[in-house]
């Protein structure tokens, strides 16, 4: 029961409701150390497009090889949900800003590269990223999410497959 609560039944992974649960427990934990911790939004480029042009269930296959991606991409300890449609949301605990940036442009490539077989031919995609950091101490759910949205808007404005940064501090 708890499983099916606390998962997108789409791609399996955490939905929008149990990522806030957990990234709270992660930010309650961290309250009194002095790391950073860093948040990223992901979303897919122009994916109404794929759904149009291919309909939704080619869509829903994006969908779930693009949350595959990400999930190998990342290391066991980041926390990633589905956080709407094609919107994803990592939490990286324990993480610089600096290596927040590495990993985003991991994600982004991986993303970039992928050649999705359907029908004939292959299906490629690109995603849009907004990320921020701070210190656990300073760090509440609400901002991470408010900051990282607002450089997520910015990087789909300078013309998507980019990341963008914003942060209180800086
Ligand atoms: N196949 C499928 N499509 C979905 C799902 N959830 C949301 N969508 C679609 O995702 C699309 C999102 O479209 P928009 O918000 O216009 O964004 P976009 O086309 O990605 O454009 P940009 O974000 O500006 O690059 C809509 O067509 C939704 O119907 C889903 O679970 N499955």
């Amino acid at each position: 029961m708890k499983y099916l609560a606390e998962t997108d039944s789409l791609t399996g992974l955490l939905n929008r409701r149990a990522f806030s649960q957990n990234a709270q427990t992660i930010l309650d934990d961290t309250q009194d150390s002095k790391t950073s911790i860093s948040l990223i939004l992901l979303d897919i480029d122009h994916f109404k497009q794929v759904n149009d042009n291919h309909g939704h269930l080619t869509g829903d296959h994006v969908l779930c090889t693009v949350a595959r991606t990400i999930q190998a991409t990342l290391r066991q300890e980041d926390l990633l949900a589905r956080f709407g449609g094609e919107e994803f949301v990592i939490l990286l605990n324990n993480t610089t800003l600096s290596d927040a940036k590495q990993i985003t442009e991991r994600l982004r490539i991986a993303i970039e590269t992928l050649q999705i077989p359907h029908k004939n031919t292959r299906l490629q995609c690109t995603a849009s990223f907004g990320i921020t950091s701070l210190l656990s101490g300073d760090a509440d759910i609400t901002s991470l999410i408010k900051y990282a949205d607002e450089a997520l808007y910015q990087a789909k404005s300078q013309g998507r497959n980019c990341w963008c940064i914003s942060t209180a501090t800086i």
